[in-house]
């Protein structure tokens, strides 16, 4: 059954932190809470972590109350950004502290405690690292000392926050996988808050997208990236960039292009969004009726050629990525004039209030090179 978050909202004066953010979380899933600074993640995993309580709305485990159980007896692990860790403890008392500040009635005799610790350092990789103090740990394995301690108490839920955040790039890629796998091995119900957009996708069964304080969407990594459900969805996950486009009567229309879409109503009230990812962005042979851009600028990054296009009636220059292949054969330089193609388009209709109406991904007829994301669709907001 897992864990039910329903309609919670979280005031702080008159800003709204949460707001009316609903979620069920399946036993033993690893689901990543994403969104810019400010847009209410950590708000969420206090609450659960019952350090913080809401202004309204529910959350249910297994059917039971949670907001109605003390902190200490709602068996969460939790690990944050700093190391929480006590320096003047070992890395085995810091780990035990989990155990000792069970309730009594809980805590485990000295013998088994020692035993569980080393079973906890074991499982983290950390064995031979017992007798250390935090100040002689690297920030990544301090970090795998606060997650054995979260550990410890046999958490039912393990909610981390920006685990990683203060760890340099290597470091931080090497524990995701780490911790991955570790959750796959574990099975622990695990909720994960992070603004890094890789971080969240490489390592979450399902991720939630939150913007000021509400739930944008929330899917599959592959269901967010294909289908994003909102234009910030579609900017935060999949570097989603507006194009300028009309949609008259069934058709739409970009830079002078126009593409039949069915099965999507939109009236003169809706306004529309276009929006292009860089990696749809594909150069074409000049000469071919693509989109004409000027090549501002090229950035060659481990594989991957990221360009900036001065295109027309667009401000903000476009940026597009290509795999090295693909540049290598047209072999363009900044400052030349190429042909673009777009390869697939995401079109969000909205109405007044902003809501969405209708959303589709289309794939301009012209491209000649095989797709393959779905048909075209319409989606209630
Ligand atoms: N105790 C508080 N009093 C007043 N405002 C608060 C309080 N706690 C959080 N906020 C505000 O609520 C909003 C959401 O904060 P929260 O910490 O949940 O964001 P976040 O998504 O975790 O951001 P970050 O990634 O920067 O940690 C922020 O604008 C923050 O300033």
């Amino acid at each position: 059954m897992g864990i039910e978050i329903y309609r919670l909202r979280r005031q702080y004066g008159a800003f709204v932190a949460l707001d009316d953010v609903s979620l069920t979380i399946g036993d033993g899933e690893f689901v990543a809470v994403l969104g810019p600074s400010g847009s209410g993640k950590t708000s969420l995993l206090r609450i659960l972590a019952g350090l913080d309580q809401p202004d309204a709305g529910s959350v249910y485990r297994d059917g039971q109350d949670l907001l109605a159980l003390d902190a200490r007896r709602r068996g969460v692990g939790l690990v944050f950004q700093h190391y929480a860790l006590f320096p003047h403890m070992t890395v085995a008392q810091n780990v035990a502290f989990g155990l000792r500040v069970r309730p009594w009635r809980l805590r485990p005799k000295a013998a088994v405690i020692k035993a569980g610790v080393e079973h906890l350092l074991r499982q983290v990789e950390l064995e031979g690292f017992a007798d250390r103090y935090p100040s002689q740990l690297s920030g990544g394995q301090r970090q795998r000392v606060a997650l054995a301690r979260a550990l410890a108490i046999e958490p039912r839920l393990l909610l981390l926050d920006e685990p990683f955040g203060a760890l340099d790039a290597q470091v931080r890629v090497n524990l995701r996988r780490w911790l991955r796998e570790f959750h796959r091995s574990l099975g622990i119900t695990t909720l994960f808050v992070t603004h890094d957009q890789d971080e969240a996708l490489e390592m979450a069964d399902r991720v939630v997208v939150m913007n000021r304080g509400r739930i944008e969407q929330i899917g599959t990594p592959e269901q967010i990236y294909r289908q994003p459900a909102t234009p910030f969805a579609s900017r935060f996950i999949a570097r989603g960039q507006s194009l300028p486009g009309e949609v008259r009567g069934q058709h739409l229309h970009v830079f002078g292009h126009a593409w039949r879409m069915e099965n999507f109503v939109a009236d003169d009230a809706h306004e529309i969004t276009v929006h292009v990812r860089p990696e749809d962005i594909a150069l074409a042979p000049v000469q071919s009726d693509g989109v004409k851009a000027q090549l501002l600028n090229l950035r060659h990054v481990a594989g991957t050629v990221r360009a900036s296009l001065r295109v027309e009636n667009r401000e903000e220059p476009l940026e597009a990525e290509w795999n090295e292949r693909d540049w290598a054969r047209h072999a363009a330089t900044a400052g030349d004039t190429v042909d673009i193609h777009l390869l697939a388009l995401t079109v969000f209709a909205t109405d007044e209030e902003g809501r969405i109406q209708a959303r589709s991904t289309v794939h301009p007829p012209h491209a000649s090179f095989p797709v393959a994301v779905g048909p075209w669709r319409r989606v209630e907001a």
